[in-house]
């Protein structure tokens, strides 16, 4: 049996894996951040998005539904809070819908989830089901992508608020928070998987589930661009025009 790597030795595998894999390099996101984007290109990826903002807390909560520590539960739950809300915190969900209205798109033809791409949902379902059904070793790990969030939230903040007029404090306001939330989360997520994965084999599982994780982000960002960017929408998918509030006034 191999030995384990040192948790520092781990520790810089898992961010190589970033490094070289993390949706940062997709040419969508250059485009987008750098002001590329015509208004329907961002519509196509705010509505998209949209189902991975959906899918969080319910992966979150398939987490949960499975660990049997107490502490783990309560320190965990907080992400479900992050994206649904409590009483003093609207939570990330309705922040992305602020985002939607910002760029046009009527809340309610966002929150359906019609017009999806079908890469969206099965990317996005498929981690849902990663979540559900592996370990919860392999659980964790696969969320460490948000070690590279922060990074990518605030290159997106800045090339927005440059070249896009619908950019301002409330349509951002997703990603600001995001920036204060994603550390703990992070921060806890890595410890555990440092401590959790003690043998080469576990640190073997939870370098593939980061990256799977890897996968199924790129695999949303290559749909997105040879749909909208390229032209090629799928069948049932969301066609430029559908979905304005504008549409919704008249
Ligand atoms: O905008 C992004 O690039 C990005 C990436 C990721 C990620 O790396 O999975 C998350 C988020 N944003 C995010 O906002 C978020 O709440 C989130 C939760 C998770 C997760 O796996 O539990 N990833 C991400």
């Amino acid at each position: 049996m191999n030995p384990a790597a040192s948790a520092q030795e781990f520790e810089h595998r898992l961010r190589q894996i970033g490094a070289d894999r993390y949706h940062d390099k997709h040419p969508f996101h250059d485009r987008l951040h750098g002001g590329h984007c015509t208004p329907d290109e961002v519509r196509a990826w705010v509505i998209n998005r949209y189902y991975y903002q959906h899918s969080i807390p319910i992966k979150d909560a398939a987490f949960m539904s499975r660990v049997e520590d107490p502490d783990l539960r309560r320190i965990w739950r907080s992400r479900i809070e992050d994206h649904d809300g409590t009483d003093t915190n609207e939570g990330g969900i309705k922040r992305w819908l602020r985002l939607a209205q910002a760029v046009g798109l009527d809340p309610d033809y966002v929150q359906s989830r019609q017009g999806i791409m079908p890469a969206t949902k099965f990317a996005v379902d498929a981690y849902v089901r990663f979540v559900r059904d592996k370990t919860l070793l392999e659980a964790v790990a696969a969320s460490l992508t948000e070690l590279f969030a922060p990074a990518i939230h605030e290159n997106r903040i800045k090339g927005l608020l440059q070249h896009y007029e619908f950019a301002d404090d409330s349509s951002l306001s997703y990603f600001q928070n995001r920036l204060k939330e994603a550390p703990k989360d992070v921060a806890f997520g890595l410890q555990w998987v440092l401590d959790h994965a003690d043998t080469a084999e576990k640190q073997d599982m939870a370098a593939a589930a980061l990256e799977f994780k890897t996968d199924v982000l790129w695999a949303q960002l290559d749909a997105l661009w040879n749909g909208y960017v390229e032209g090629r929408i799928p069948p049932g998918c969301w066609q430029p025009g559908d979905g304005l509030l504008l549409a919704k006034a008249s």
